[in-house]
């Protein structure tokens, strides 16, 4: 709702009123009609201030009524009306002001906002644009270069930066409704003709064309496909064509594009997913909100190398204080050094002065005795990482939670060195460790709900999207890549180079496909796995392991030490080691005619669509897998993973909802095709909860996790 209030005698205060973010619910845009109706008619009031209830002003339009049947006056008339208003209307900006909320306050003659206030136009990352007039009028108040940059970006701006682009007209650091009251009572009375940003002209550009052509380049790269910030680009040069009403209907042309698209639905599921994982459950039944996390303090990293110095920046940027222990005098002194550059490279971007004082190094891992948690990041080696853990619960004070960084390894065998398995989970970062939002926790059958509740919350200090998962190889991302890996090998076999089929995934939105993914994070990562698991033995037969298939390709060139761009050879080839620029290797299309010629392969024209399905499909299959384990609790959890830690596009949601954009009766059909023709491949082999699925009528997304329940209660 919007509350209607007067105030200081001669003001109209409006209020608006739906927690958490006060959005634009078809309440509260008929709450601001007739408010604004009321203080217009009342002789006495001569301003209006608007503001939003608990300290933010608005999150924009309510998505949650996206997709049901529009009710409640729409957005325009309301803004278009307060713009008109004969009496000064103020907005009081607390918290956030972000897409509707922003629009709105455009609507408004003045704009004052709090210090700490963060303003917006992000509906590009819900897949749509500001369909409230906002790119009309945002580009006539700051001019077309600094809207685009918003408009196409999606980023939220401080109320400094704000202040600077001429958005608001002043900055508070005392209470802003008091500050926008007294505002209004000083404009009282005075033209407003001055104050109606869509009479304002679009501030003319001598290099319209080049400004356009550049920002359309520029968003068509970054969008990997997405269609909601072409048409951003589209909105604002309508704002800068054409006259205000009918840019408004190129705006409202546009928006009906997107606003039916599957990725604004794709974006929206991905919105309220990123939401959802926090609200996390276990197997045995314990919950987010039933598990109280025990506060950090102090942590300590053990094991300086590349994730532990991410890591490390990671806790210390967040105020924790850090014991950084690598036992390795000279990588000690290197860590430091990388460590400090990296908090100081973050705290000149952030404009604040960098936590060194934070952390205290050292080469003696008895020096944790005090800490409140520990996350070993030390070499992917189960045995060094049981003898670490070994260490750590003769130095550790009782009740400190051991955490490991491990990408894969058994979380409950190395549970079994410590007196406390309870104690003991996974907090799977991604490379690199202080930028990348995901975080894997792992629990183990022993992992108390305290402490994946505690790591949860330490994910949630640090900046990170914290997902819960149940403990099994690789967890639930690397478990999910390894079939996909093996379908983009088999291809090669079967006749695909590495370039065609990461065109096509990149095609798909992917950054990187498969190949060009495994030669950045080294093809001796996933040897080494494969050594470790016994997959790798001379004399074995080539191309079968246990009665599945199996492709040697990876192995063979590893033995020749190509492991990728540290090498400056891996499935492409680069101009030195180290560079990143993937180029196609006439050297292993004739590797791969020699391969095939010795095991009798005949290449075969293999199409977009194989290509495709194979390497999706096997995944998505592998997460029917995990849902039906229990592993993963439901399918937001495993496509926040992937959005999130594996660059599967945004706009396409997540290996789950894209199986569920795409039919699952489809997906069903696809791989029983493909595991008939290759009996071999297990990962092709439907899922039965898929197949539960299928015959239960194939429930929509939101309503999978009744038919998962079903089928546990049945297990
Ligand atoms: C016409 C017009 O042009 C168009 C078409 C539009 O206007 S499109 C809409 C444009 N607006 C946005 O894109 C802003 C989206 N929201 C955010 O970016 C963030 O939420 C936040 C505002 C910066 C707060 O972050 P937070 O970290 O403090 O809390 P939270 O956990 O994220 O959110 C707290 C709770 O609020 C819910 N929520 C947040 N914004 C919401 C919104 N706009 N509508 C409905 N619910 C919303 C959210 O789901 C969560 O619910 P629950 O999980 O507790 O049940």
């Amino acid at each position: 709702m919007a509350q209607y209030t007067r105030i200081s005698g001669s003001v109209g205060l409006i209020t608006l009123k739906n927690p958490p973010v006060n959005a634009l619910s078809a309440v509260v845009r008929q709450g601001i009609v007739d408010s604004v109706e009321r203080a217009l008619g009342e002789p006495e009031v001569k301003c209006l201030v608007i503001c939003g209830q608990s300290g933010k002003f608005c999150g924009g339009a309510d998505i949650r009524e996206f997709g049901k049947k529009m009710t409640g006056p729409p957005l325009i008339p309301v803004f278009h009306a307060i713009e008109a208003a004969a009496k000064p209307v103020v907005a009081a900006i607390e918290g956030i002001a972000l897409g509707g909320g922003l629009e709105l306050a455009l609507g408004c003659h003045y704009r004052i906002a709090h210090s700490k206030a963060k303003l917006g136009l992000p509906e590009v990352t819900l897949g749509l644009l500001p369909a409230a007039a906002g790119s009309q009028r945002l580009p006539r108040l700051i001019g077309v270069p600094a809207a685009l940059d918003l408009i196409t970006t999606g980023r939220h701006v401080t109320a400094a930066e704000a202040l600077q682009l001429g958005i608001v007209d002043q900055v508070t650091d005392h209470n802003t409704v008091d500050a926008a009251v007294k505002f209004a009572l000083s404009v009282a009375g005075q033209s407003l003709d001055a104050r109606r940003i869509s009479t304002f002209p679009c501030p003319r550009l001598s290099n319209l064309d080049a400004v356009f052509e550049a920002a359309m380049q520029k968003v068509r790269q970054a969008a990997r496909g997405a269609i909601a910030p072409v048409a951003c680009v589209q909105a604002v040069r309508a704002a800068a064509t054409l006259p205000y009403a009918q840019g408004l209907e190129r705006e409202k042309e546009l928006m009906a594009t997107l606003f039916t698209s599957g990725q604004a639905r794709a974006l929206q599921y991905s919105f309220f997913a990123q939401r959802a994982v926090g609200r996390w459950s276990m197997p045995s039944g314990a919950r987010w909100d039933t598990s109280k996390p025990k506060p950090i303090r102090k942590a300590a990293v053990i094991g300086l190398g590349t994730m532990g110095r991410g890591i490390t920046v990671g806790l210390a940027q967040a105020g924790l204080s850090v014991v950084a222990v690598e036992t390795q005098e000279k990588q000690l002194m290197e860590a430091k050094q990388a460590v400090s550059g990296m908090l100081e490279r973050g705290a000149k971007k952030r404009g604040v002065s960098p936590p060194l004082g934070n952390i205290s190094y050292s080469s003696n891992i008895k020096t944790v005795g005090d800490v409140d948690l520990v996350i070993e990041a030390v070499f992917e080696d189960m045995a060094l990482k049981k003898e670490v853990f070994q260490q750590l619960s003769a130095v550790c004070r009782p009740g400190t939670f051991l955490c490991t960084n491990t990408s894969g390894l058994d979380i409950d065998d190395l549970a079994s060195q410590t007196p406390n398995p309870e104690l003991v989970v996974g907090m799977h970062f991604f490379a690199p460790a202080h930028v990348m939002k995901l975080l894997e926790v792992v629990y183990g059958p022993r992992s108390s709900p305290q402490a994946v509740a505690t790591a949860m919350q330490l994910g949630k200090v640090i900046g990170k999207v914290s997902v819960a998962v149940g403990n099994c190889q690789g967890f639930v991302g690397n478990r999910m890549l390894s079939p996909y890996l093996s379908q983009a090998n088999f291809l090669l076999e079967e006749g695909a180079t590495p370039e065609f089929v990461d065109q096509v995934l990149e095609e798909f939105g992917f950054a990187m496909g498969a190949f060009r993914m495994s030669d950045l994070s080294g093809l001796d990562v996933g040897w080494r796995v494969r050594k470790a698991a016994g997959l790798v033995v001379p004399g074995k037969p080539a191309r079968m392991r246990q009665g599945c298939r199996y492709s040697p390709l990876g192995d063979l060139l590893c033995e020749q030490g190509r492991f990728g761009q540290k090498t400056g050879s891996g499935w492409y080839q680069y101009d030195k080691p180290g560079s990143r620029v993937a180029k196609p290797d006439p050297w292993l299309h004739s590797f791969l005619e020699e391969y095939r010629a010795r095991h009798g392969l005949v290449a075969r024209r293999i199409d977009h669509q194989e290509v495709l399905e194979r390497c999706l499909y096997s995944l998505i299959n592998e997460g029917f897998r995990i849902l039906e384990e229990g592993i993963a609790a439901g399918p937001e959890d495993i496509d926040v993973i992937y959005v999130l830690g594996y660059s599967w596009p945004r706009h396409r949601g997540g290996p789950m909802f894209y199986a569920d954009m795409v039919g699952l009766t489809r997906v069903l059909e696809r791989l029983e095709f493909y595991h008939q023709a290759h009996p071999d491949v297990p990962s092709l082999q439907p899922c039965n909860l898929l197949r539960k699925l299928v015959a239960s009528g194939t429930p929509p997304i939101h309503r999978w996790r009744e038919v998962i329940k079903k089928v546990h209660s049945q297990l």
